[in-house]
């Protein structure tokens, strides 16, 4: 029997670059995120076409059992004086988890679950985030570089913005030069 050699993907684990390999983009603009910014007219005021995220996804298989493999560019930035952050999800399939590989720059995984107890993780080239099931997750840029994190969950998974409309808990903000993070005053 002739051995056959694939050649799999390449990732460039200083950038997150993927290579040789088809690949699904997603880029999402201050344009595409109304009402995720606590300063609704530092938001206003900013330029919509400023990209927040670029999402580049390996084109795999989908269906049970197969997983998604992609990586999130999140550059740096603030609305006001809260950090630029991906929009935030549950799953729709509630218990499905995922994993964040940390690339390059500094940031913070956000991590809600149903019962509204919140965590922060420390991104950094190298950190492992297990995220669990049942626990909303967001990313947050509290550097000047890019932030570059990977990620692997479950094809089926999907993604549930709506759960979250009302947004986080927490709200992390630069003040006096510092990361500080705020509870949301609800009413
Ligand atoms: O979907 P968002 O909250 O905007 O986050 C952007 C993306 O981040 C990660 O890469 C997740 O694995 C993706 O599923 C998600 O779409
Ligand atoms: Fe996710």
């Amino acid at each position: 029997m002739k051995p056959v050699l694939s050649q799999p993907p390449h990732v460039d684990w200083l950038t997150g670059a993927f290579s040789r390999t088809p690949l699904l983009r997603k880029t999402t603009r201050l344009a595409d995120l109304p009402g995720v910014f606590a300063d609704h007219s530092g938001w206003q005021q900013a330029d919509p076409q400023q990209i927040v995220y670029d999402v580049e996804m390996l084109d795999t298989l989908s269906g049970s059992g197969e997983l998604f493999t992609g990586v999130t560019h999140l550059y740096p930035g603030k609305v006001g004086n809260e950090y630029f952050m991906t929009r935030g999800h549950f799953h729709a399939l509630r218990e499905q988890g995922e994993v964040y590989f940390g690339l390059r720059g500094t940031g913070l995984l956000l991590l809600q679950d149903e019962q509204g107890e919140m965590h922060l993780e420390p991104v950094v080239a190298g950190s492992v985030h297990i995220i669990p099931g049942y626990t909303a997750h967001r990313l947050i840029n509290t550097g000047t570089e890019i932030l570059s994190a990977l990620a692997v969950w479950s094809s089926t998974a999907g993604h549930d913005y709506a759960a979250l409309a009302g947004g986080f808990a927490w709200r992390v903000v630069e003040e006096n030069r510092q990361v500080q993070v705020r509870e949301v005053q609800n009413g």
